[in-house]
This record gives C-alpha cells, sequence and structure tokens, in this order.
C-alpha cells in the first residue's frame, strides 16, 4: 500500500436515505447521487479510501418483502437478504461515485466486493437482538407486529420504533486479502452493511446466519485490517453530544478515550445509533494510539478532515 492517508468511511443510512419521500430505489439513487459528491471531493483531496456502509432500512425492507411474499414465494434467509442490500446499495455506490469522480477528471476504478463477515456463533447478541431494521412505527402499530409476527420491536433513539435483530461483533473479514489488493488503485466498496453474517465450520466452510452487523464496528475491522490512518463515521449529526436532545446539550469537538468512556457510563449515546460509533471510535483508537476517529455528518465530511469540525476521537 503507498504512503498516502488512508481512510475508511463508514456511510450511515441516512447517507441512503431520502427523508420524507417513499423509500424507492430513484429515491436512494438520488440520495446516493448526493453522498458521492462529498466522497468524491474526498478523493479528489488526495486521500486513499474504502466504504462500507449501513443497510439497515435496506435490509429491512429486503426481508419485509421477502416474508410478505412468503405464500407465493419462498422466504429468503436473513443472509441472502444482507447479500442482496450490498448488491444493490454498492451498485447505486458505484454508478454515482464513478461518475462524481469522472466530473473531477479521477478515473478511479470503484467496485463492490460482496464481503461475508465471520462471527461467533456463541455471541451472546444472538440471544439479545439490537440492532434496528426497517421503517419506524409508532408503539401501537409496534405491539401489533410483536403480536402478530414475533417481532423484537424497540424504540430507537426518539425517532419511532423499529424492529430489532441479532447484531453479533464482527470478527474476520473472510474477504480481506482481495480488499488490500483492490486498495491499491480502486475504491473499494466492502462489509457493506457489516458484512454478510457467518460462522465458520470446523472444515473451513462459512454458513450465513440471521443477523444484522453493525456497520461501525465492521469498518473498525476494516480500518484495523488496512492499517488506515483515519475512522471516518458519517452519520447525520455533526457532532457528538452529552445531554443529547436536552436543554443543555452539549456537542463535543474532542473527546480522549478515557472521556468517551465516562460519558458512556453516564449513558449519553443511544444504544443501536450513537453508541456502537463511539465504541467502534474508542476501539479503533485502541488498537493505534496514535490514529484517530472522526464522527461528523456527510456533509462536514471535508471540513471535518482539516480539522475544522467533526467530534475527533483520540487514545489521549
Ligand atoms: N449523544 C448523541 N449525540 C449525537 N447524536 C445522537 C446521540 N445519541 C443518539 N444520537 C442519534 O444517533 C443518530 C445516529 O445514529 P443512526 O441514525 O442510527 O446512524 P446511521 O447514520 O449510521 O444510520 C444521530 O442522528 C442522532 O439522532
Ligand atoms: N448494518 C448497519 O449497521 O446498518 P445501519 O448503518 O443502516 O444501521
Amino acid at each position: 500500500m503507498s504512503e498516502k492517508t488512508k481512510i475508511v468511511i463508514a456511510l450511515g443510512g441516512n447517507a441512503l436515505q431520502s427523508k420524507g419521500t417513499a423509500p424507492t430505489a430513484e429515491a436512494q439513487l438520488e440520495v446516493v447521487k448526493r453522498t458521492c459528491e462529498y466522497i468524491a471531493e474526498i478523493s479528489g483531496r488526495g486521500y486513499e479510501m474504502a466504504l462500507v456502509h449501513g443497510n439497515g432500512p435496506q435490509v429491512g425492507r429486503i426481508i419485509l418483502a421477502s416474508e410478505t411474499a412468503k405464500d407465493v414465494v419462498p422466504p429468503m434467509p436473513f443472509d441472502v437478504c444482507g447479500a442482496m442490500s450490498q448488491g444493490y446499495i454498492g451498485y447505486h455506490l458505484q454508478q454515482a461515485l464513478s461518475y462524481a469522480l469522472s466530473k473531477r477528471n479521477r478515473n478511479v476504478p470503484v467496485v463492490t466486493l460482496t464481503t461475508q463477515m465471520v462471527v461467533e456463533k456463541a455471541d451472546p447478541a444472538f440471544q439479545n437482538p439490537t440492532k434496528p431494521i426497517g421503517g419506524f412505527y409508532t408503539e401501537e402499530e409496534a405491539k401489533k407486529l410483536t403480536e402478530e409476527k414475533g417481532y423484537n420491536m424497540k424504540e430507537d433513539a426518539g425517532r419511532g420504533w423499529r424492529r430489532v435483530v441479532a447484531s453479533p461483533l464482527p470478527r474476520k473479514i473472510k474477504e480481506i486479502h482481495a480488499v488490500r489488493e483492490l486498495w491499491k488503485d480502486t475504491i473499494v466498496i466492502t462489509c457493506g452493511g457489516g458484512g454478510i453474517p457467518v460462522v465458520e465450520n470446523a472444515d473451513g466452510t462459512t454458513q450465513g446466519v440471521d443477523a444484522v452487523i453493525d456497520k461501525d464496528f465492521a469498518a473498525e475491522l476494516l480500518a484495523e485490517q488496512v492499517d488506515a490512518d483515519i475512522l471516518l463515521i458519517l452519520t447525520e449529526v455533526e457532532k457528538v453530544a452529552v445531554n443529547f436532545h436536552k436543554p443543555d446539550q452539549k456537542n463535543l469537538s474532542h473527546m480522549t478515550l478515557a472521556e468517551a468512556g465516562t460519558y458512556i457510563e453516564e449513558g449519553h449515546f443511544a444504544a443501536g445509533s450513537m453508541l456502537p460509533k463511539v465504541e467502534a471510535a474508542m476501539k479503533f483508537v485502541r488498537y493505534n494510539p496514535s490514529k484517530k476517529a472522526i464522527i461528523t455528518s456527510l456533509d462536514q465530511a471535508v471540513q471535518a478532515l482539516e480539522g475544522r469540525t467533526g467530534t475527533v476521537v483520540t487514545f489521549a
């Protein structure tokens, strides 16, 4: 790998979703086109990068469609739905990013790698579903879905109720060697939706499991394994806050590992939304204390890389 600054960018579900319109593939493509302008801008500044995207809303809809059509088409297992989400989100990103790069006369190839993520069979997450997927429901609708379909439903960071599924920790990127090879001259879209969750059998084969891995943790593992300089987590908010959504909310420009740990103990970060981002950032700087993680919004990504905004997480 070259000596340029290497970034792993984690793109939040909001970077792929249109607000206030039906969640169609066409609407997603329009949002992805806007997202890719920012990504191309970062590439234009000479950074090397890989992209990891979320899939919570998308995989939830694919699973729902499959379950709804179960009387006419055999339902797809979760891992296959995850693979489908990687394929179509990756396709949109490839199409839009290639165009955004070409407008800047940067003819860097962009490819999506179907990526399996090894998880542990015994991960306690299989007994405690926490990962929100699909759309948002009212509390009443959520109760009905639990009664009628047996879904696990939880409130998601003050935004409504969502179905939650198991989200085991990512342990090994099956295709990491291909990612490293591709990295040399390509923007690779990998570990989409956290990677397709698989377990390894004793004979070395892999087998899909019912889960959705958190893409922030997957991006962190990738950042470790490609020796990235920066883990850039892009979401809806410009900065991480303490006392979020309270009158005394305070946006943070910087957190050390120790400070982040204290804020977690004090309960400032919502599980399933901001908490995994902060935990992923902490894990990255703990793994390599000379590196940094940044959490910010997509539209502030360039400014955050220049040190002008975002929440920077460092070891000390
Ligand atoms: N302490 C906090 N500071 C900032 N945002 C927070 C905090 N706690 C919860 N959030 C919420 O977490 C959201 C980011 O999580 P989420 O939307 O699940 O991520 P993604 O962008 O990866 O889909 C923010 O948009 C915000 O609504
Ligand atoms: N898989 C995943 O973490 O998706 P979201 O970012 O959409 O929650």
